[in-house]
């Protein structure tokens, strides 16, 4: 392995403090915090099978959904490498029904972390990419425990995000608001460097992401889209598309931040109690600000996903993304309703208790 002269995140993140000459250093020591969480959770997850790291825990999480070994390993790393540095007042995880305390002994700082510790986990067991997502927001009260509402700020308040993808190589993506960059990691250095600087997502896109086992269970105008790609070059489309689903958000949102294309978890009629399948302030809020850092749009098929005030901690919603020309078609076929309502008035009637989100 060469050594390179590229910039390291360490490196990167130093010349990002010079254009905010007011700060303090203490999101850097967060992103650093959670940059080492994610070297060590790549670590663990490349060992898999030779550290009896792989398969279930005994556990379930506040979803319903069996843990994996893997899943409350990084829950563990994410926790501890940041609750004793001084720059969070308190953390929130897909993995903790309730926000993760700081022990009384340290310092409370002044940001809210909160993370998917490790997403696509159903992944894990056959060896196909997992990833890691994390959202910082500011801590309305610095310094002290923070209140549970604290953590149900709107994306657009979020002041970093990121994501780190274990795969053929780990990599870190970041967004500070000021664009998206990646980093790979060099695992003999043992650093991640900058390798993309300045992501852009194509406007134009035709591969699209989707879950087609839950085709029965879509509203109408996801139906529509999703047909008329199916039609390709035969239908209103015009063009042929392509399909992907790998059942790792992390996985589909970097393929997306790399050369385009779109993802649908939308909102269903499976359970009418629940929005959607993904979880709004950990995996669609950060990914969100990622993809518009990007120049892509995120929605929940209704509106911008990062407007979305979150009313619990975990709560679900539907989520669409990516190159912009189709998630705004996506949004307008969401705007015209069902086009079947006067011919199914059944239909269009059972309609009238859906609330948008
Ligand atoms: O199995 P499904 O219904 O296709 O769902 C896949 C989705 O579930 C998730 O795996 C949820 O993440 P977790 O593994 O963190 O629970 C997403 O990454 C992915 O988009
Ligand atoms: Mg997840
Ligand atoms: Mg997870």
């Amino acid at each position: 392995m060469l050594l390179t002269d590229k910039t390291t995140f360490t490196e990167f993140l130093i010349e990002a403090r010079r254009t905010h000459p007011e700060a303090r250093g203490d999101l850097n020591g967060v992103l650093t915090s959670v940059a080492t969480a994610c070297k060590a959770i790549s670590r663990a997850v490349a060992h898999g099978s030779l550290a009896d790291l792989l398969g279930n825990a005994e556990a379930s999480n506040v979803h319903g959904e069996r843990q994996k070994k893997l899943d409350l390993i990084a829950n563990d790393i994410f926790i501890r490498l940041n609750e004793n540095r001084g720059y969070v007042a308190g953390m929130a995880s897909e993995e903790l029904e309730q926000p993760y305390r700081l022990p009384a002994a340290y310092e409370r700082g002044k940001y809210l972390l909160l993370f998917d510790p490790l997403d696509g986990s159903s992944n894990i067991d056959v060896n196909v990419s997992v990833g890691s997502i994390f959202s910082i927001l500011r801590a309305p009260s610095p310094g002290v425990d923070p209140q549970p509402q604290d953590f149900l700020q709107p994306g657009v308040q979020q002041i970093a995000a990121g994501y780190a993808i274990y795969g053929p190589s780990t990599m870190l993506v970041l967004t500070t608001g000021a664009g998206v960059h990646a980093f790979t990691l060099d695992p003999l250095l043992g650093e991640f460097i900058l390798s993309h600087r300045d992501l852009k997502i194509p406007r134009e896109t035709h591969e699209f992401a989707i879950n087609s086992s839950n085709s029965r269970f879509w509203e109408y105008p996801v139906q529509r889209y999703v047909d008329e790609c199916l039609k390709g070059s035969s239908g209103p489309r015009d063009k042929d598309f392509n399909m992907r689903w790998i059942a790792s958000l992390v996985a589909e949102t970097h393929r997306i931040l790399m050369r385009g294309g779109v993802f649908l978890y939308p909102r269903d009629n499976r359970n009418p109690g629940v929005a959607g399948r993904l979880r709004l302030t950990y995996e669609c809020n950060p990914i969100g600000l990622l993809i518009e850092q990007a120049g892509g749009c995120a929605s929940t098929g209704y509106k911008r996903v990062l407007e979305v005030r979150p009313e619990t901690l975990h709560q679900k919603i539907g989520f669409v993304f990516g190159s912009r020309s189709e998630v705004e078609r996506i949004e307008c076929y969401h705007r015209e309703g069902d086009m079947r309502d006067s011919e199914q008035p059944l239909f269009a009637q059972r309609g009238l208790f859906r609330t948008p989100a």
